[in-house]
């Protein structure tokens, strides 16, 4: 489920480094603005490092783009977002309510149940009633163009339309924050300018943070991008900067290798 958070066992084992003290005045009050203020994150699978010293804010209506190569830290940003792995004290401030941010993953989970008990059962998860759930359920598969395969069950699906379905349950949810990682990744040209479409649609009036290896689909829908290398962020900077200003080296060869 986008918005469902597992537990403790399924997590993996995880080493998350307090922030380091004396963090400059002006740092703590652009943090205390934000939906999400981390700082000096650091992140282990064990004996992997995932993120190490990640420092960033996010503001409502902020459409943040994370790129960098696999294996930068991209998805393990985004579940350290969504809570899905757990911090020691202070370094990460999260101001959205659980219930009010959804996340997409790589491969949206279906469970063996129509498309639209799929979309209802995220309602129903958060409260709503199981009728009026189903009722919302059909005006969000409307939405993504999936009405006429509501009453299928949700695993026959083509891998665009699961896009399309999981964004209908995310979108249901009315999220004030929409995490996605990766959402076009394995799509179709035509499957993903549609998918991209609806994220973009998706994305008014809401805070989007997106991890993405096409960096078209990051021109047009990101304000900002966090390049990620080693679990680094190496450049945070409005999009139009960082694809037409100075970069770091390591930046700008990911970029011209991407382009190429
Ligand atoms: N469950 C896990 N157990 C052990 N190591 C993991 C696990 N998940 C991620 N890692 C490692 O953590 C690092 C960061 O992985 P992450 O999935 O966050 O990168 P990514 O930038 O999202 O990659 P991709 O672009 O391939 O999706 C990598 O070295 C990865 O191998």
């Amino acid at each position: 489920m986008s918005n469902i958070r597992p537990h403790g066992d399924a997590r993996p084992r995880l080493r998350v480094v307090a922030a380091r003290s004396g963090d400059a005045p002006e740092a703590v009050a652009t943090a205390a603005s934000a939906l999400f203020a981390l700082r000096d994150i650091d992140v282990r699978y064990g004996r992997v490092p995932a993120l190490a010293g990640v420092t960033l804010s996010i503001h409502a209506g902020e459409r943040v783009a994370l790129i960098g190569a696999n294996g930068s830290g991209k998805s393990t940003l985004l579940r350290v977002l969504h809570g899905l792995l757990p911090h020691a004290g202070g370094t990460l401030v999260n101001a959205v309510p659980p219930q009010a941010q959804a996340m997409l993953f790589q491969r949206p989970h279906m469970l063996r149940m129509s498309v639209r008990n799929n979309v209802a059962l995220a309602l129903w998860l958060h409260g709503a009633r199981w009728r009026d759930a189903q009722r919302e359920a059909v005006v969000a598969l409307g939405r993504v163009g999936l009405d006429s395969v509501a009453g299928r069950n949700a695993r026959t699906l083509s891998g665009g339309q699961q896009q399309r379905m999981a964004l209908a349950r995310a979108w249901a949810l009315k999220p004030a924050v929409l995490l996605l990682d990766e959402p076009t990744a394995s799509l179709d040209p035509t499957a993903k300018r549609e998918v991209e479409a609806l994220i973009a649609d998706a994305a008014h009036g809401r805070t989007l943070v997106f991890a993405s290896h096409n960096l078209g689909q990051v021109k047009r829908l990101a304000s900002r991008v966090v390049y990620l290398e080693h679990g680094r962020v190496l450049a945070d900077l409005p999009v139009h900067d960082f694809f037409n200003g100075p970069l770091p080296e390591e930046a700008r060869q990911f970029v011209k290798g991407e382009l190429a």
